[in-house]
């Protein structure tokens, strides 16, 4: 699958914070595959559309990007086998010509509307604020608007000609990052351009076994018995039990650990397997 062009899947359309963090890793020999929405990242990746995507992860200021964990809860998704950081600088942008006070409505992707919310409650106290698939996909959708503006990135002005720049670093915390995952279809899948440095993360995901009791996560995460960096969570959807959970536990290695990482991580699933719970792993990097 391998041979000639990798194909990147992304957020679309190009212009997007994720397209742009891929092509940070990336570069410009690999072809990018658009998607209108992450789950469908996930999907083009999974059916080996795409040899890899990228999804986004986190907001150092608004969290967790819950369709990316939503995903990450269905059976055979890909894996993730890398992780970029990229800083985010908002700007508001317009269809040329378009005055503040024409602007009724403003379009954006649910993490860019969260990250500049005191900036628009300041500004744009009765603008309608609409979440749309993406920060490139609503400044495209403006490019055709007289009453409409789009959070998005600076890039979307070259990408969109008929838009305009009318407000730049509009985030409402300057140290805003959004961390990114790289998923592949499967563990050792995805040839890379530079070398693989030395793992030491991986992503496991943690529930009650099928038909077993509910697991408390304080049962579950001292049979993992691992450095945890990050902890996420969902409502477990496949069980009859209501409020279940679904954890998702990024694990980082110790400096000391002796033992192969992916052996390290293999103990602890038997671990928490062993105590009743049911653990996978969704991927290592
Ligand atoms: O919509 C985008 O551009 C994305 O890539 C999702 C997103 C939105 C805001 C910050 C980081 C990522």
């Amino acid at each position: 699958m391998h041979q000639g062009q990798l194909t990147v899947a992304v957020l679309g359309p190009l212009g997007t914070y994720t397209h742009q963090a891929a092509y940070g890793r990336f570069g410009s020999s690999v072809q990018y595959h658009e998607c209108g929405t992450i789950t469908d990242v996930f999907n083009v990746v999974a059916s080996q559309v795409a040899h890899a995507g990228v999804v986004p992860q986190e907001n150092s200021t608004f969290g967790s990007v819950i369709e990316t964990y939503d995903a990450l809860r269905r059976e055979n998704i890909g894996t993730i086998c890398g992780e970029i950081l990229l800083e985010v600088q908002h700007c508001l942008l317009v269809r040329r010509g378009v005055k503040r006070e024409d602007i009724r409505y403003i379009k954006s992707h649910e993490q860019a509307l969260g990250q500049c919310r005191d900036f628009l409650a300041q500004h744009f106290p009765s603008a309608a604020l609409e979440k749309v698939g993406s920060t490139a996909a609503a400044a495209k959708a403006v490019s055709t608007s007289d009453d409409c503006a789009a959070i998005c990135s600076k890039v979307c002005a070259t990408v969109f000609s008929d838009l305009e720049i009318m407000f730049e670093g509009i985030q409402d915390r300057n140290n805003n990052y959004t961390r990114f995952y790289v998923v592949s279809a499967a563990l050792d899948e995805l040839p890379s351009p530079v070398p693989i440095p030395r793992q030491t993360r991986c992503l496991v995901r943690l529930s009650s076994a099928k038909g077993n009791r509910p697991s408390p996560i304080m049962q579950l995460l001292s049979a993992l018995g691992m450095n945890i960096a990050r902890l996420d969570r969902r409502p477990q959807l496949d069980t009859t039990l209501l409020f279940s959970n679904i954890y998702f536990a990024e694990l980082e290695r110790g400096e000391l650990g002796d033992e192969p990482w992916m052996l390290e991580i293999q103990c602890a699933l038997q671990r928490v397997q062993d105590s009743g719970g049911d653990a996978q792993l969704m991927g290592i990097w």
